[in-house]
């Protein structure tokens, strides 16, 4: 899981440097932070929808949404994922 998302997190910072043309990451950021922000909540509400009525594959699919635009706001805040893996050892019992 750590691998893919840290893989998935360096493209969407590359994304967000070079602003390529067709990159939904880079018309994210053109959006703004708010934007990205609301997303991510659009999109956790998406997993609560598919875990009460959709059943098992909606909730792989929304929860895969939901790492993907919450990787993209880490990045504009310069959160690094290995920031919040630190966090989760800590936490660790
Ligand atoms: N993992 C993802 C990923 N997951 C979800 N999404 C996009 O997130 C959007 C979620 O759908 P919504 O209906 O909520 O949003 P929408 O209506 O399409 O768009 P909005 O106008 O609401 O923002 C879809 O357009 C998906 O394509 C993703 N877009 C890109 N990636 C990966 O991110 C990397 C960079 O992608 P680009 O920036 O497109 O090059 C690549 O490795 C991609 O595979």
């Amino acid at each position: 899981m750590s691998e893919v998302m840290d893989q998935l997190y360096r493209i969407i910072d590359s994304r967000l440097k070079e602003m390529p043309e067709g990159s939904y990451t880079a018309s994210l950021a053109k959006r703004g932070k708010g934007y990205v922000a609301r997303k991510v909540g659009e999109e956790a509400v998406e997993v609560v929808v598919a875990s009460l009525t959709e059943g098992k594959e909606r909730v792989i699919s929304e929860t895969a949404d939901l790492i993907y635009h919450l990787l993209v706001l880490m990045a504009l805040e310069g959160v690094k994922p290995e920031e919040v893996y630190e966090e989760l050892r800590r936490r660790m019992k």
